[in-house]
C-alpha cells in the first residue's frame, strides 16, 4: 500500500479499527477515510454505494461488524446474522463496483467446526457443524469468506479473508452481559475489588480453553496481509498458545490484584470447548505476535482505568 493510498478503515472507532488506524497513522499512512455509523450506517445499501461512488477508497480494512461474547451471540441471534450479512454485503459488493484495489474482510475463529481437530487449520472450515451459541454470527462470517471467494473467482478481486482469534486490548467492550470473557473479567475483578466482594463468578465451567490476541498486534498483522498477502484461502491470525478460562481468571485476578476467591456459574453456556488456531500458514509467511498475554492484559487494565470504558 502506497503511503498517500486512500485507505477506509471501515469500524475505525472500534477495538479493532481503531487499532488498525493506530498503527496506519504511525506508519505514515496520510489518507484515511473514516466514518461513524452514524455518518454511514453499513446496512443501508444505497449509502454505502454513494459513499464508495463519491470517496473511491483503494483499499479497506472491513472491522466494521455486529460483534458480542457468547451471551449476546446466544440472546441476538437474529441480530448478529443479519447485521454482519447485510454490512459485509453491502461493502464487499460496493468495492467491486468502484474498483477497490484490495479489501481485507475480517472474519472470526468461531467459523470453524465446533469439535474439529486441534489445532485449527484453514482447510478444516465447513467440515462438521458448528457451535450453535454463535452459529448465527459464524455463518455471516462464513458467508463473508465465500463472497470474497466468489468476487475473486467471477471479477478477479483482491479480497482476502482473515480470521482472527479471540482478541482484547484498548477500547474493548466492557458491556457486564455483551461483552467477551476477558474484557468481562477485567471489569468484573475491578470493581469487585473496589467494592471488598469476597468472591467474583465466573460463567461456566471454567474448563473450555481459548487462545487471545492483542488488538494492537492484529492490527500490525492486517497491515502486513494487506501488504504481502494475496491468496484465495482465508488466512488464521493468533498466538497459537492457549489456556483455561479458569487460568485466565487467575491471571486477570493478579493483574487486577484481587485477593478474593473465584466461583463458577455452570448454568451460563461454555460453548466450544477448544479454538485454537494454526498459525503456521501466518508465521510461515514471516510474522509472528509480539505481546505476549500477561502484558497485554496490563495494558488492557491501563486502559480500562484511564478512560471512560466503552459499553456496546
Ligand atoms: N473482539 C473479538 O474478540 C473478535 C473480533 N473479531 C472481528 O473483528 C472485527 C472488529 O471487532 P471489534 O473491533 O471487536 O468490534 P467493536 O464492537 O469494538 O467495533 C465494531 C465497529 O463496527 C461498527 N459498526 C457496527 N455496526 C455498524 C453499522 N451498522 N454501520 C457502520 N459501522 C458499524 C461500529 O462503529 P461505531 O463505533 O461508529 O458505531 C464499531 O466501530 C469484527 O469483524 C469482528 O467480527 C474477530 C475475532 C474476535
Ligand atoms: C471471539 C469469539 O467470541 C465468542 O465466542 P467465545 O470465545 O465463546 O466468547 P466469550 O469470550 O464470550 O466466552 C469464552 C468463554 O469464557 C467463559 N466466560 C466466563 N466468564 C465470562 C464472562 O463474564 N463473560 C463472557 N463473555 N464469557 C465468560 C464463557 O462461558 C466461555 O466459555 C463469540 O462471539 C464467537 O462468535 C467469537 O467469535
Amino acid at each position: 500500500m502506497d503511503k498517500h493510498a486512500t485507505v477506509y478503515v471501515a469500524g475505525h472507532r472500534g477495538m479493532v479499527g481503531s487499532a488498525i488506524r493506530r498503527y496506519l497513522e504511525q506508519a505514515g499512512y496520510n489518507n484515511l477515510l473514516l466514518r461513524t455509523s452514524a455518518e454511514l450506517d453499513l446496512r443501508n445499501q444505497r449509502a454505502v454505494a454513494d459513499f464508495f461512488a463519491s470517496e473511491r477508497p483503494e483499499y479497506v480494512f472491513l472491522a466494521a461488524a455486529k460483534v458480542g461474547g457468547i451471551l449476546a451471540n446466544n440472546t441476538y441471534r437474529a441480530d448478529f446474522i443479519y447485521e454482519n450479512l447485510i454490512m459485509e454485503t453491502n461493502v464487499i459488493h460496493a468495492a467491486h463496483q468502484y474498483d477497490v484495489k484490495k479489501l481485507l474482510f475480517l472474519g472470526s475463529s468461531c467459523i470453524y467446526p465446533k469439535m474439529a481437530p486441534q489445532p485449527l487449520k484453514e482447510e478444516y472450515l465447513l467440515t462438521g457443524p458448528l457451535e450453535s451459541t454463535n452459529e448465527p454470527y459464524a455463518i455471516a462470517k462464513i458467508a463473508g469468506i465465500k463472497l470474497c471467494e466468489a468476487y475473486r473467482d467471477q471479477y478477479s478481486k483482491d479480497f482476502i479473508s482473515v480470521m482472527p482469534t479471540n482478541l482484547y486490548g484498548i477500547g474493548d467492550n466492557y458491556h457486564p452481559e455483551n461483552s467477551h470473557v476477558l474484557p468481562a473479567l477485567i471489569r468484573r475483578f475491578h470493581e469487585a475489588k473496589e467494592a471488598h466482594q469476597s468472591s467474583v463468578t465466573i460463567w461456566g465451567s471454567g474448563t473450555p480453553k481459548r487462545e487471545f490476541l492483542y488488538a494492537d498486534d492484529l492490527a500490525e498483522a492486517c497491515v502486513y496481509l494487506m501488504n504481502y498477502y494475496s491468496e484465495r484461502e482465508l488466512i488464521n491470525v493468533g498466538t497459537g498458545e492457549d489456556l483455561t478460562i479458569k487460568d485466565l481468571a487467575e491471571l486477570v485476578k493478579d493483574v487486577v490484584n484481587y485477593s478474593g476467591k473465584l466461583m463458577f456459574d455452570t448454568s451460563k453456556p461454555d460453548g466450544t470447548p477448544r479454538k485454537l488456531m494454526d498459525v503456521s500458514k501466518l508465521h510461515n509467511l514471516g510474522w509472528k505476535h509480539s505481546t505476549s498475554l500477561e502484558k497485554g492484559i496490563s495494558k488492557a487494565y491501563q486502559d480500562f482505568l484511564q478512560h471512560t470504558y466503552v459499553e456496546r
